[in-house]
């Protein structure tokens, strides 16, 4: 099956995608479970044998041949077994890193709202779990397909083939264990749905003890933290074991269940060695009856345990069915080059239905960078992000006269954003800014002032800077994801924020620098500190849900509150450096 016809999101795609593994399941399957009647037969055979031989009917030399067959027959057997549960173990390893894989885009293409409003941590280990109980449910379904439904329909047959009565009699039982299984499962799925949901809690708590350990500290609040974390912990540890006691328990009641109808076997199969049942049975027949009816009970107890992974494995597929829609990283991206910008009316309100901005109407040419500006929570990184396609818009805002609702900006290759947070990768200072390509990135580090104390570290480019960047000054970590944003520049970039942390020599040399860089893109800045607004072709100000547009000259004559702020910081009045 080529990748092009493989839909991610059909449980049968993957089958199809493993064939050539399954195929060899299916014939290492086969010659197992036939291959397992010899058991029975064999045993039927010695004891018949052995009875004979006791009577002076056969030699010693007869059942010796006999276990020799056995032996022979039981290792090649044995041998088909171990290729079948090698191949099954690879189609479910394969199967599982394949959906893992799908999972892991899809989330990485969720927008920020959906991962925020349930935790990404929480949507990753329970989709994980998911996919694990899916493929776990595959796997299952393949092995027991043979190890139970090929072998439950030979020893059925064995049965019917030497008493169809008692056969039918003894073998009311196995499917009530199924109607049991059946009946069970509900509570098996409502348990381990409460163990998924303990599980991602439980993530997330542990995420946000270490990510806050600091702030706890400091301000003396670890204790409640820790009790909380515990009653967390505790919560999730009864959830597992009353999951695993549902998911285990069963499976012996389902066995004896089966088993049941043995005492029939006892009953009339004893009468028809006697010669006073429905049929005529030597001992070594009896014996073959029962050893394969106790094979037939304990494949039948797995059915119905099988049942239950099978239903487990569709609620699973079924909640990660809609993240497990393939999105085609490459394909559907279009390459975008410079183009205008062009913005009408656009207004946003967050779902409590507070204008954040309306009205917003501007017009931006390539090399233009546009300064956004207004009194703390007014609105500024809502307006950048608005402009990644996360949130839906009034009005129109058109990119070289395409309009860009619904359109995912940031995937299509329009938008490269920087915002509050770096998002640093644990890997070195060159891995952080070429994400893989090719390029100079001793260039990218000097466009940023960075290039220095990067060459004064252990190794360099190749420094590893930790989680998050943890081992980088909050300035270093702000350098570093602002190189990243030129080194993979789109027509429309988005810097928020970029400079808080840096001292203003700093902060001028790299917007001189950034000029020169990006000189065919769009760029807007979002900033507090304003002593760089002159130098900006165009301002935004956002103040109460309206906006004002001009130049900087234009905005000091006409909107007081932004000449306040900028005389106010260019006084010195603010104590910046
Ligand atoms: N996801 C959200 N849902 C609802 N309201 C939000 C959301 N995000 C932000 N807001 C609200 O929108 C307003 C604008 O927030 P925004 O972060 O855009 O302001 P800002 O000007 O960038 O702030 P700052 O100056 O502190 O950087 C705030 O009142 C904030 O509470």
């Amino acid at each position: 099956m080529s990748e092009k016809n493989f839909k991610s999101d059909r449980i049968l795609s993957y089958f199809k995608k493993e064939w050539l593994v399954l195929l060899i399941v299916t014939v290492s399957g086969l010659i197992y479970n036939i291959g397992l009647l010899a058991g029975p037969l064999f045993e039927g055979k010695m004891t018949g044998c052995l009875i004979d031989i006791l009577n002076g009917n056969k030699q010693f030399a007869d059942m010796l041949t006999l276990v020799l067959l056995y032996i022979l027959i039981t290792a090649a057997v044995q041998s088909s077994r171990y290729i079948k549960r090698f191949y099954v173990r690879r189609f479910a390893n394969n199967v599982n890193k394949r959906m893992k894989e799908i999972l892991y885009v899809s989330l990485v293409h969720k927008s920020r709202p959906q991962l925020h409003e349930e935790s990404a941590g929480t949507i990753l280990t329970k989709a994980i779990l998911d996919v694990d109980d899916c493929v776990e449910g595959m796997r299952k379904f393949t092995t027991e397909i043979f190890d139970t439904g090929v072998a439950l329909l030979a020893y059925a047959c064995m049965l019917l083939f030497y008493d169809w009565k008692l056969a039918l009699l003894c073998m009311i039982f196995p499917p009530v264990s199924y109607i049991m299984a059946e009946k069970m499962k509900f509570i098996i799925q409502t348990s381990g749905a409460k163990y998924k949901e303990q599980s991602g809690a439980l993530s997330t708590a542990t995420l946000d003890i270490a990510s806050n350990a600091i702030t706890y500290r400091v301000f003396g609040r670890e204790q409640q933290r820790r009790d909380a974390y515990e009653e967390s912990l505790t919560a999730y540890e009864k959830s597992a074991v009353k999951a695993n006691i549902w998911n285990t328990s069963l499976t012996s009641v389902y066995r004896v269940i089966s088993m049941a109808g043995v005492i029939f076997i006892l009953y009339f199969g004893g009468r028809n060695v006697l010669g006073t049942g429905w049929s005529a049975w030597s001992i070594a027949t009896f014996t073959t009856f029962v050893s394969c009816f106790t094979k037939l009970s304990v494949k039948s107890s797995s059915a119905a345990k099988l049942f239950n992974a099978v239903h487990k494995a569709q609620v699973s597929w079924k909640r990660i069915k809609p993240l497990m829609r393939m999105k085609n990283d490459d394909g559907d991206r279009k390459t975008y080059y410079a183009g205008e910008l062009e913005v009408s009316n656009m207004g946003f309100s967050y779902p409590d239905g507070k204008v954040i901005f309306d009205g917003v109407s501007f017009t931006a040419a390539p090399g233009e960078i546009i300064g956004i500006t207004g009194p703390v929570a007014c609105g500024k990184s809502t307006l950048g992000k608005v402009f990644l396609g996360e949130y839906p818009y009034r009005g129109s805002i058109k990119f070289s006269g395409e309009e860009m609702k619904g359109v995912d900006s940031t995937k299509n290759g329009i938008v490269a954003y920087l915002g509050h947070d770096c998002e640093l990768f644990d890997d070195t200072v060159r891995n952080n800014i070429l994400m893989g390509d090719d390029g100079d990135v001793n260039y990218y580090l000097k466009m940023v002032c960075l290039d220095k104390e990067v060459a004064l570290m252990e190794n360099g480019v190749d420094t590893l800077i930790g989680s998050s960047g943890v081992r980088l000054s909050g300035g270093q970590a702000q350098r570093l994801a602002l190189a990243r944003t030129i080194c993979h520049k789109k027509p429309v970039i988005i810097l928020d924020d970029p400079f808080s942390a840096l001292d203003k020599d700093t902060e001028k040399q790299i917007f001189k620098n950034l000029g020169e860089m990006v000189s065919d893109s769009i760029v807007m800045i979002i900033s507090h500190r304003l002593y760089l607004f002159p130098q900006m072709n165009k301002v935004i100000w956002l103040n109460d849900g309206k906006t004002e547009l001009g130049s900087h000259d234009e905005l000091i004559e006409k909107c007081s509150e932004y000449a306040l702020l900028y005389n106010g910081q260019n006084g010195g009045g603010t104590g910046e450096k």
